[in-house]
């Protein structure tokens, strides 16, 4: 059974561009729980332009799912995490000014980086797993830093079968197979969405997780306006 994670970034994104607490992160993260999902995932940024670092402390009593707090392992990140104490962390190479996260670790050349910050969380007994492209050398290079498991970057998987390209699964299961020969789990996000996950799960062995936000929260206001518009109308009438 492949878990379902909920990024809530995207909620934090929205109140924060009001200066209030509407939504209110502490709330939605409670909710998306009571409603099934398996997961809640953050992924603090140092400039704090979506979810804050509060916030990740603020989580932590209501995430009785699982908690997973994604992000570059700079020192603020590191020392967060060790306080927050997640069920799992999930290191991605961002550049700060990036938008979002657009690539997965070169395992090989940071490899003893990712050993010395993995082996420190795994002490904390906080799961690890690294976000990396769907290359056959880059999954044997995760392995050699003692992650537990792998995030497998979506993006360009969903861009291709955005455009038909259903052949764009080939090295994801390719990856996922070697990874699961190899003892690492495997987890897997960005740019999943209701019209390509099916395929994706259906097609990757052992997928043990997948992370979802941007999609979710679109897809949420677009499956949920009609009900909201006909709300206020109907307070509206005299
Ligand atoms: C690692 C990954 O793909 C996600 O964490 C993604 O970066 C979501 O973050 P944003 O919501 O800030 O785009
Ligand atoms: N790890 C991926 C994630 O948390 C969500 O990415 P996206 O669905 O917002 O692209």
């Amino acid at each position: 059974m492949t878990k379902l994670s909920v990024n809530i970034n995207k909620i934090a994104t929205l109140r924060n561009s009001r200066g209030g607490d509407v939504p209110n992160v502490v709330q939605f993260a409670k909710d998306v729980q009571e409603f099934g999902a398996e997961g809640v995932t953050i992924h603090p940024r140092p400039d704090e332009r979506h979810i804050r670092y509060q916030d990740a402390r603020d989580l932590k009593p209501v995430v009785y799912t699982e908690y997973n707090i994604e992000g570059n392992p700079v020192k603020s990140f590191i020392d967060l995490v060790l306080e927050v104490r997640p069920t799992q962390v999930t290191l991605v190479p961002d550049a700060e000014d990036a938008i979002t996260s657009n690539a997965g670790w070169d395992t090989i050349k940071h490899k003893d980086f990712l050993i010395d910050v993995i082996s420190e969380f795994q002490r904390n007994n906080i799961r690890t797993s690294i976000f990396v492209d769907p290359v056959l050398e880059q999954i044997e290079g995760a392995k050699e830093t003692g992650t537990d498991r792998i995030e497998l970057y979506t993006e360009a998987f969903a861009h291709q079968y955005g455009l038909g390209n259903e052949s764009a699964i080939k090295p994801y299961a390719d990856c996922a197979e070697l990874a699961n020969k190899l003892g690492l789990g495997v987890n897997a996000g960005h740019d999943l969405s209701l019209d390509n996950i099916k395929f994706f799960s259906d097609n990757i062995p052992g997928l043990l997780e997948v992370s979802i936000g941007h999609a979710l929260v679109a897809e949420s206001l677009y499956l949920g306006v009609e009900n909201v518009i006909q709300m206020y109308l109907r307070k509206l009438k005299k």
